[in-house]
C-alpha cells in the first residue's frame, strides 16, 4: 500500500504543505489546482519541489464540468483539458482527476459521457497521460461510482479509468460490494476520507467536515477492504476538506493523516479476503488491563499541598524512590507517584505546566509489543536516563507532551516499584476510603486536537470511542468524547475546549497545554467513602441544593436517598444499566481535581451532571485566575 495526500488537506503555502507531507512519511501527493495556482512558481518548479522532497505527484486535480456538455461548451472543455495536460507534463504527473459534471448546462446520457471520455482518452494517450473519472456525490447526472464505472467501461479506452473516493460512496450509503467486481487495472487511484455522521447537504458536509479515516463515523476500512479485494494495491490518497485542518498545524495534520493510513492498512490486513494487500505487519492493538500508576510532577511546596489532599482521600505512603525525591502513594489498586525531584522529565514539565499528572502508566498485555505497535503508528518514543540498576520503562509521548509508560506484569517491568523504590511504613492516622481503582482519566485538549488523540489512542490500544457529547459550561461549550474498552479497565474522557473562559479552556491556558485535568477513582460504597473522607478532613465540592430538588423529581428518588446525597454533596445519575454516584474535590492548582464514583452497573460518565459540577468548580478557582466572562 502506497500513501498519498492531497495538498488541499493541509494548511499553509505550498512549500509548507509539501514539507509537512514529506516529513510525515507519505510516498505521494495530489496537487490540488488551487494550491498550484496560488503559488508563484512554474509547474516545473513545483514538480522539482515535490521530487526534491522524495515525493511523487500521484495526480493533478480537479478538472470540473467536462462530460456531456453541449457545444460550444464541449469544445471549450476539450481545449481547457489540453491546457491542463500542458501543466501536467511540466509538473511531471500522468494522471488527472475529472470529477463528474455538476453544471446545470450538462446533458445526461451515459453514452454521450462515454464518447466524451473516449475522445479525451485519445488526446491524453498522445501525451502519455491518463484520465481518472470520479463521481461526486452531488454530480448533476453522475453521482454514484457504479454509474461512473459504467461510463469508464463504455469509454473503453486504456487511458481512461475510474477514481474511487470513499466519501462520495459512503456518504450516499452506496453498497461497497459493487466495488469488488471492478477490474483492478481500471481503478486508477483511490481517495479516502472519513466524516462524522451529520445530517446535512452532501456538498457542504464534504467540503467542510471530512476527516482522516478512523476520525469519523464512516466505514472507511471496509471500503478500503472492498478495494483491496479487487487486487488493487496502488495508492491510497487522503483528500480531506476540513475547516479546522485548514487552520491547524500542517505538521500535526499530516502526521495524523499518515497514522490514519497505517492504521487503516493494519485493519484491512486483518480482515478476511484481503490477501493481496501489501502492508507491514505489526502487533495487535494493546489490551490495557489496568492503569498502572499516575505520576504527578510538583515542586516541594505544591507536592506538600497535593499530598495533603491525597491523605484526605485515604492514600497511604507506600514507598520512596531509592535515589530521587519521588514518593509512591497507594490505595486499593491505585498507585499515585508524586515526583518532586526536579530532575528528569518531571522537572521541566513542572516548570512549564505547573503541578500536573504528566505521566500515566498503562498496564498492558505485553509492553514490548505495545511499544512496537506505537512505533509502527508514528508515536514519538520517550527515553530518559535511568539510574544504575533501575528499570527502564518503555514510554511514548501522549496528550500535551505528557508521557504514557507501558508496563506489563512480566519480568522487571512487573516489579519496577520493588526495584526502584524502598518500602516505607506510614504511621499517619488516615481512614481508608475504599477507593479501589482508577475509574477514568479525564484529559483536556484544545477542541481541534480531539481527533488527533482519539486516533492516537484507538489505533494503538484496543478501545472504542463513544459519540460526542456537548457539555455546557457557563462560558461556552466543551465537547466530550470517551475512549473505553469493553472491560472498563481503560476509560479516557477527552474534553475539547473551544475558548479559555470555559473551565477546560482555562485549564489549558493556565497549564500551558493539554493534559490530565481530573482523575476519577472507583469505590464500591460511596456513602462509606464519603464518611471516611469527612473523617480525614476532606472538603467535597459543594453542590447547589437546587440540584437535589431536581434530581429527586427527575429520577423519582426516595426523600431519604436524596437527603443523603445532598448531605454528602454526591451527584446522581441513572442509565438503562444502573445507577451512578459522583463526589468531587474542589480544584487544586490551575484547575485539577479528583472525582470519586460508584457505578452500580451504570456505563456512562454522568455527562448530564457536568454542567452543575462545572458551575460549582468554577466558584473554587483562584479568583484572579479566571477571566471575567
Ligand atoms: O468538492 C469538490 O468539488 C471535490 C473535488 C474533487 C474531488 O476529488 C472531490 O472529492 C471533491
Ligand atoms: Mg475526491
Amino acid at each position: 500500500m502506497k500513501t498519498s495526500i492531497a495538498t488541499v488537506s493541509i494548511s499553509g503555502e505550498l512549500p509548507e504543505k509539501l514539507d509537512a507531507i514529506a516529513k510525515a512519511g507519505f510516498d505521494g501527493v495530489e496537487i490540488f489546482e488551487n494550491d498550484f495556482l496560488a503559488f508563484d512558481g512554474r509547474p516545473t518548479d513545483v514538480g522539482r519541489m515535490v521530487r526534491d522532497r522524495g515525493l511523487e505527484i500521484t495526480l493533478f486535480q480537479p478538472f470540473r464540468d467536462f462530460e456531456g456538455m453541449p457545444e460550444p461548451l464541449r469544445s471549450r472543455a476539450f481545449d481547457r483539458a489540453e491546457r491542463k495536460f500542458d501543466v501536467m507534463q511540466e509538473l511531471g504527473t500522468e494522471l488527472i482527476l475529472v470529477c463528474s459534471n455538476a453544471s446545470s448546462a450538462s446533458l445526461g446520457g451515459i453514452d454521450r459521457a462515454a464518447a466524451d471520455f473516449h475522445a479525451l482518452g485519445e488526446r491524453a494517450a498522445k501525451r502519455g497521460l491518463k484520465i481518472g473519472y470520479e463521481a461526486l456525490a452531488w454530480g448533476r447526472h453522475i453521482n454514484d461510482h457504479r454509474d461512473a464505472w459504467e461510463i469508464v467501461r463504455r469509454a473503453d479506452h486504456p487511458n481512461v479509468g475510474l477514481i474511487l473516493d470513499s466519501f462520495h460512496t459512503l456518504s450516499r450509503k452506496i453498497d461497497i460490494n459493487s466495488i469488488r467486481s471492478i477490474p483492478k487495472d481500471k481503478i486508477f487511484i483511490v481517495q479516502l476520507a472519513d466524516a462524522p455522521l451529520i445530517d446535512m447537504d452532501l456538498l457542504y458536509w464534504s467540503r467542510h467536515f471530512r476527516n482522516m479515516p478512523g476520525e469519523g463515523d464512516l466505514p472507511v476500512a471496509e471500503f478500503a477492504a472492498a478495494v483491496a479485494e479487487t487486487g488493487y494495491d496502488g495508492y491510497f490518497s487522503l483528500e480531506i476538506f476540513n475547516d479546522q485542518f485548514r487552520g491547524g498545524s500542517s505538521r500535526l495534520i499530516a502526521a495524523d493523516g499518515h497514522r490514519s493510513l497505517i492504521y487503516l492498512g493494519d485493519q484491512v490486513r486483518r480482515m478476511p479476503n484481503a490477501p493481496s494487500f501489501s502492508v507491514k505487519a505489526m502487533p495487535d492493538r494493546a489490551i490495557v488491563k489496568a492503569i498502572g500508576f499516575v505520576e504527578f510532577s510538583a515542586d516541594e511546596e505544591e507536592a506538600t499541598e497535593l499530598v495533603g489532599i491525597l491523605r484526605t482521600l485515604g492514600f497511604r505512603k507506600e514507598a520512596v524512590h531509592r535515589t530521587k525525591n519521588v514518593t509512591l502513594y497507594r490505595q486499593g489498586d491505585i498507585r499515585l507517584i508524586v515526583n518532586a525531584d526536579g530532575g528528569g522529565f518531571a522537572g521541566p514539565s513542572f516548570v512549564v505546566h505547573g503541578t500536573t499528572a504528566y505521566a500515566i502508566a498503562l498496564m498492558v498485555d505485553d509492553a514490548g509489543k505495545a511499544f512496537e505497535r506505537a512505533m509502527a503508528l508514528d508515536a514519538e518514543p520517550f527515553k530518559q536516563a535511568v539510574g544504575a540498576g533501575e528499570v527502564e520503562i518503555p514510554a511514548i509521548r501522549g496528550v500535551g507532551g505528557g508521557l504514557i509508560y507501558l508496563i506489563d506484569d512480566k519480568g522487571d517491568l512487573g516489579r519496577f516499584s520493588e526495584i526502584d523504590f524502598l518500602p516505607v511504613e506510614d504511621d499517619a492516622q488516615i481512614a481508608p476510603a475504599h477507593l479501589l481503582h482508577v475509574d477514568h482519566i479525564a484529559q483536556t485538549v484544545a477542541y481541534d486536537e480531539m481527533p488527533t488523540w482519539l486516533l492516537f489512542y484507538a489505533s494503538i490500544f484496543e478501545a472504542r470511542k463513544t459519540p460526542v457529547f456537548d457539555i455546557i459550561d457557563p462560558a461556552g461549550v466543551v465537547r466530550s468524547q470517551v475512549l473505553e474498552n469493553a472491560s472498563g479497565s481503560l476509560r479516557i474522557t477527552l474534553n475539547g475546549a473551544e475558548n479559555r473562559r470555559t473551565l477546560a479552556g482555562h485549564f489549558i491556558a493556565e497549564t500551558f497545554g493539554s493534559g490530565v485535568q481530573h482523575l476519577a477513582f472507583h469505590t464500591d460504597d460511596i456513602f462509606t467513602t464519603a464518611a471516611s473522607l469527612r473523617q480525614n478532613g476532606f472538603k467535597p465540592l459543594s453542590i447547589s441544593p437546587n440540584y437535589y430538588d431536581d434530581a429527586e423529581a427527575r429520577f423519582g428518588l426516595e426523600a431519604a436517598l436524596s437527603d443523603r446525597l445532598r448531605a454528602e454533596n454526591i451527584l446522581y445519575d441513572r442509565d438503562e444499566f444502573g445507577e451512578y454516584f459522583q463526589l468531587y474535590s474542589p480544584t487544586f492548582g490551575e484547575g485539577f481535581f479528583f472525582e470519586i464514583v460508584e457505578r452500580r452497573g451504570y456505563k456512562g460518565y454522568g455527562a448530564a451532571n457536568a454542567i452543575f459540577r462545572i458551575a460549582a468548580l468554577k466558584k473554587h478557582l483562584r479568583p484572579e485566575g479566571m477571566p471575567k466572562s
